[in-house]
């Protein structure tokens, strides 16, 4: 009952009842469980319900809930600077443990994926001189206007195409491609090439639900951006640390210009950062002309909580990697048998510890259309079930769903049963 008293007193002070639209419960017939409490691979809600956590906070959660060295880092951090909106040690020990392991030359931190993409897009723009950026439908980037064109996650969930508010001019220059279709950005490049400034794309998507790009999709785009003088950005804020420790860069072994970084990066507190080429961040201000600021960017708590949590998952990474795919494959080899057994259709698609079951009748889901025609009714009935049988899973279709380094076979079995019982 208190999971329902809160959503219904939220919905009267803010819109829909949340503060990001993929947390409303829509269509499902129980509200979502109010939590109190992350332990490990369990959330707890306010009537002390536990559940097995498939969400992790959208995906910053790969070390499991209230990790220890991330809690001391937090606690010993606030302890002596909340804020000071000036340079810091932490900062640049943060910066240098990024741009030494993961390959790239520059970073700057901001308060979230969006600000990241949004910044990384505009500097793309300062540096080409060019107004034009590619995406892709499904792919979401974040709430920037520019984006909001046929976006994956809570825009797909509610069926719409883009967002009320966004004028007609802020949309024009965004060019839209299909994902994973060769030949549609061949002739977009033929057609609009020396109007590019970039290609934004997620290298795995993760807001239509789990679509790894193809290879030949992501050499494609990096083949003709060198042609045409575009840069390639790779939104790697869910998979960045998530699927490799170098993300998807790493599993594609393909360099993008820029790189954007989210969730993970911030070890649950709210972080982004893009960074790339030397040559192409030190045109950002105060450095060059390109203006991009934040009061809060690189908040000392919030870069000793990031710094804990990326320098665990490097400090381990053989091991953490191995053991997430394996635990991953478990579940993936699981799910099929169950849903075979029941006669039940869908595709499951899996990268690592991340993975969406489509309730779809396709043999496989590569792109937006073919994410779209997944059964959503089906999915609401399957999310609101496994709640009530204590998984915490996305109650949207389109979202991916996520392993953490605490979960063992324990609550992967359970996924399993839990998912014979119910079909
Ligand atoms: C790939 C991707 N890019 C950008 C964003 C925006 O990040 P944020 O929600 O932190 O603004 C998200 C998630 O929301 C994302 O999944
Ligand atoms: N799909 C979104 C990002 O990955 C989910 C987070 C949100 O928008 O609240």
């Amino acid at each position: 009952m208190q999971n329902q008293k809160i959503y219904h007193e939220s919905k009267k002070y803010m819109p829909g009842g949340v503060n990001s639209p993929v947390r409303a419960f829509t269509g499902l017939n129980i509200a979502p469980p109010a939590l109190v409490r992350g332990e490990g691979a369990y959330v707890y809600d306010i009537e002390g319900k536990r559940y097995a956590d498939y969400v992790g906070a959208w995906g910053p959660m790969i070390l499991g809930h209230c990790d220890e060295d991330v809690v001391k880092a937090i606690e010993d951090t606030a302890n002596s600077s909340i804020a000071f909106g000036a340079v810091t040690e932490l900062e640049l020990r943060f910066a240098k443990l990024i741009c030494d392991t993961t390959g790239i030359d520059m970073i700057r931190f901001v308060n979230s994926g969006t600000e990241a993409t949004m910044s990384a897009v505009r500097l793309a723009r300062g540096y080409t001189g060019r107004d034009k950026i590619v995406k892709f439908s499904g792919c979401y980037h974040g709430h920037y206007d520019g984006f909001l064109v046929l976006a994956g996650s809570g825009i797909m969930t509610q069926g719409i195409a883009g967002s009320a508010g966004v004028p007609e001019d802020h949309v024009k220059n965004t060019i839209i491609g299909e994902y994973n279709n060769v030949e549609q950005i061949r002739h977009i490049f033929e057609k609009f090439g020396e109007q590019i400034a970039c290609v934004i794309v997620e290298p795995i998507a993760g807001n239509m639900g789990v679509v790894p790009a193809k290879r030949e999709f992501l050499m494609e785009i990096r083949k003709l951006c060198d042609a045409y003088g575009s840069l390639l950005i790779f939104d790697e804020v869910i998979t960045g640390f998530r699927v490799a420790y170098r993300g998807a860069r790493e599993i594609y072994e393909i360099e993008p210009e820029l790189v954007t970084y989210g969730k993970i990066i911030g070890g649950g507190l709210p972080c982004g950062a893009y960074g790339g080429k030397r040559e192409i961040m030190s045109i950002l201000s105060p450095v060059g002309p390109v203006y991009q600021a934040g009061t809060m960017s690189g908040n000392p708590v919030i870069m000793a909580a990031g710094y804990a949590t990326v320098k665990k998952i490097y400090d381990n990474r053989d091991k953490f990697y191995t053991y997430l795919e394996s635990l991953g494959q478990k579940l993936e080899d699981g799910l099929k048998k169950v849903f075979f057994e029941k006669g039940i259709k869908v595709v499951i698609n899996r990268v690592g510890s991340m993975f969406t079951i489509f309730f779809n009748d396709n043999d496989k889901v590569e792109n937006y259309e073919q994410a779209k025609a997944s059964n959503v009714n089906i999915y609401r009935h399957f999310a609101e079930q496994m709640i009530l049988k204590g998984n915490y899973i996305s109650p949207s279709q389109f979202e991916a769903l996520f392993l953490s380094i605490k979960h063992t076979d324990y609550e992967v079995e359970k996924f399993i049963e839990d998912v014979y019982q119910i079909f």
